[in-house]
């Protein structure tokens, strides 16, 4: 089977070959943009430098990590996507995950191309591998993933994104054979999250982050291909007026979810204007979208997973003053058993949340097996 590398891009985009930060072209300062009066930190100088402060070895990661997201945006937005499941043979998906999508495999191996050659990853841990992957033995960071979420719509040319979590290698599992230490380290809680982010594949390419000290989004320049920072310090604010909710599933919803969404959509909720609903059904881009305007964004089934999505986008909530819940826990909080688990998610506005909470009974208990 050709590699899925060699299928995706018609020219492939090589990784860097040296130390990214000898190898890096250096930013083009003639270009006229509209940027002269704006701070232009791009991502690696505020991890190394600015407001990161968070060593060598995580800087070094990033680079990789930024480097792949930016052959994804460049995949996503690639004319050759519409022929690529006639030329690409899919593996076949366990019953535990949904069946992938081209771009979804080959968005898998640019990640881990990216962590391999990084040297810096023990193991990465995705959505698209029915186990994690063992990479180093002495490498001191752990990446889990969902290296393209929101495929599903990718064909209409939806936004989609790029969610990605690390903690460090737990060096007291050393001595247990491979698979077993790549399980259990991918296995931490949320609490323990070294840095977090998601890569945004809109109209513009964002790359959110937080290193733990606040959670701050950098825009990618395509005319030097820098993120630069341009929203440091980003702060959800305390109550948004949007819910976000693929509303068909209503039925299926317990009382408790109901009179919240009904409620609030009436203006007769605990701030008594009339709530919006947008779902854009690409959990990135509602999130995104949440994290800047206030609100909820929830799907309130059993269908987003711990590991690699939620805990990762909690966290990046949590870090701009908001709260990331299963309708009753801290999702932070909740241990992972199951790599694929998967669980309902609640993400917003402290407000918000704690008003939808006060509701109870939010937790969508029947999950028919919905086509789309
Ligand atoms: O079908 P629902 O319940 O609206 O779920 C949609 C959600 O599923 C997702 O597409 C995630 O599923 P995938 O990881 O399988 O793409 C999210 O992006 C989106 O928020």
């Amino acid at each position: 089977m050709p590699s899925p590398l060699s299928i995706g891009l018609s020219s492939p985009i090589l990784p860097p070959k040296h130390h990214p930060h000898s190898s890096r072209p250096s930013r083009q300062t003639t270009m006229a943009t509209p940027s002269s009066s704006w701070s232009s930190t791009s991502l690696i100088e505020y991890v190394g430098q600015g407001g990161g402060h968070v060593g060598d070895d995580l800087v070094l990661l990033f680079h990789h990590i930024e480097y792949a997201c930016k052959r994804i945006a460049a995949l996503v937005a690639s004319p050759y996507n519409s022929t690529l499941s006639k030329r690409m043979p899919l593996p076949s998906s366990s019953a535990d995950r949904d069946a992938p999508k081209p771009l979804d495999i080959l968005s898998n191996e640019i990640i881990l191309s990216s962590l391999r050659n990084s040297g810096k990853v023990a193991v990465m841990a995705s959505e698209e591998d029915d186990t994690p992957v063992w990479i180093s033995d002495d490498g001191p960071y752990v990446v889990v993933t969902d290296p393209l979420d929101g495929s599903r719509n990718i064909e209409a040319s939806i936004p989609t994104g790029t969610i990605f979590g690390i903690y460090k290698r737990l060096a007291e599992l050393d001595h247990l054979p491979k698979e077993e230490k790549a399980l259990l380290n991918s296995l931490q809680a949320g609490t323990r999250l070294v840095a977090a982010g998601y890569v945004l594949y809109s109209s513009a390419t964002i790359f959110c982050t937080s290193f733990g000290s606040g959670t701050h989004a950098f825009t990618l320049d395509h005319s030097t291909g820098d993120f630069i920072l341009t929203h440091p310090s980003l702060k959800i604010p305390p109550r948004g007026q949007i819910y976000s909710v693929n509303d068909a599933r209503y039925f299926d919803w317990p009382e408790g979810l109901r009179k919240y969404i009904d409620t609030v959509r009436q203006g007769k909720g605990r701030y008594p204007k009339k709530y919006s609903a947008r779902y854009i059904c690409s959990l990135v881009a509602d999130l995104h979208r949440t994290l800047l305007y206030g609100g909820v964004a929830m799907n309130p089934r059993d269908h987003l997973r711990l590991v690699y999505e939620a805990n990762p986008l909690s966290f990046l909530v949590e870090q701009a003053g908001g709260k990331g819940s299963d309708g009753k826990n801290r999702i932070l909080s909740i241990q992972p058993i199951k790599l694929h688990q998967r669980l309902p998610l609640f993400l917003g506005s402290l407000e918000d949340m704690d008003e939808l909470e006060s509701y109870g009974d939010v937790q969508q208990k029947v999950n028919p097996g919905y086509e789309v």
